[in-house]
């Protein structure tokens, strides 16, 4: 495992871990203050608090702004998640396999959790909102995708930060624009507002009335 820590102290760049590659470096307890588990620091290292993240949500199956907006409030309610920005809704023409258009739309979070656990946290809300996973790129009723984890690089064979599709993708930088124009994407360098003046956003559509 490579790893570098930035200003904060953070585990900044990982490759090549396990699943548990953060977690080896950190401990876990429950016993000190507030309903969030604490990380305390071995080795000297500081104690991990808080992060800031990007998720990107999408739906092509049901009620799409309906199970979004439900998605959204479950992820509020989420302990050690707080929602700090969310932007509008986009209609978008399916990027994969013919299926029906999508609603796209993403949110900045707080968040006491490592990338890990965050990533378990989107899985099961996913499947809470019925999501079954089918073929690659299919229709579904929710996903939830990890884009951005402060400026961290995660390469583990479940996760990988930045989301490997994002930097393409104007389904999400249009609505990350919106929230996070000034975050920069640490594989490219670039922020988002650049990214996204290289994308096509001819097939994203803001939808009326959010
Ligand atoms: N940054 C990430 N955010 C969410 N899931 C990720 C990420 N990196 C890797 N994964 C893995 O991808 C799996 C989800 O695959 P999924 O079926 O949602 O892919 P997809 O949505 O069809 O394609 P894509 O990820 O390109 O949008 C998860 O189980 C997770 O382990
Ligand atoms: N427009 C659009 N196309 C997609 C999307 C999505 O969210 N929006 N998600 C996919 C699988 O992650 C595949 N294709």
């Amino acid at each position: 495992m490579f790893f570098r820590f930035n200003e904060l102290g953070f585990v900044k760049i990982l490759q090549d871990s396990s699943v548990f590659g953060i977690s080896k470096l950190l401990t876990f307890t429950k016993k000190s203050a507030g309903e969030y588990p604490q990380k305390q620091p071995e080795n000297g290292l500081p104690k991990v608090k808080r992060a800031k993240t990007a998720l990107a949500l999408g739906s092509n199956m049901g009620d799409s702004q309906a199970i979004l907006e439900a998605a959204i409030a479950t992820l509020a309610q989420t302990p050690g998640i707080s929602l700090e920005a969310r932007s509008s809704w986009y209609k978008t023409k399916a990027v994969g396999p013919p299926q029906p258009d999508y609603l796209n739309g993403c949110v900045t979070l707080q968040v006491e959790m490592l990338p890990q656990e965050l990533l378990e946290s989107l899985l099961k809300i996913e499947r809470q909102f019925g999501r079954v996973r089918q073929e690659r790129w299919g229709p579904r009723t929710l996903d939830l995708d990890l884009l951005l984890y402060d400026d961290f690089i995660v390469d583990a064979p479940n996760l990988q930060i930045p989301h490997p599709g994002m930097r393409d993708r104007a389904f999400v930088l249009l609505p990350l624009a919106e929230i996070a124009s000034d975050w920069v994407e640490p594989v490219s360098g670039c922020l988002i507002k650049e990214l996204l003046k290289k994308v096509d956003c001819s097939d994203v559509h803001l939808l009326m009335g959010n």
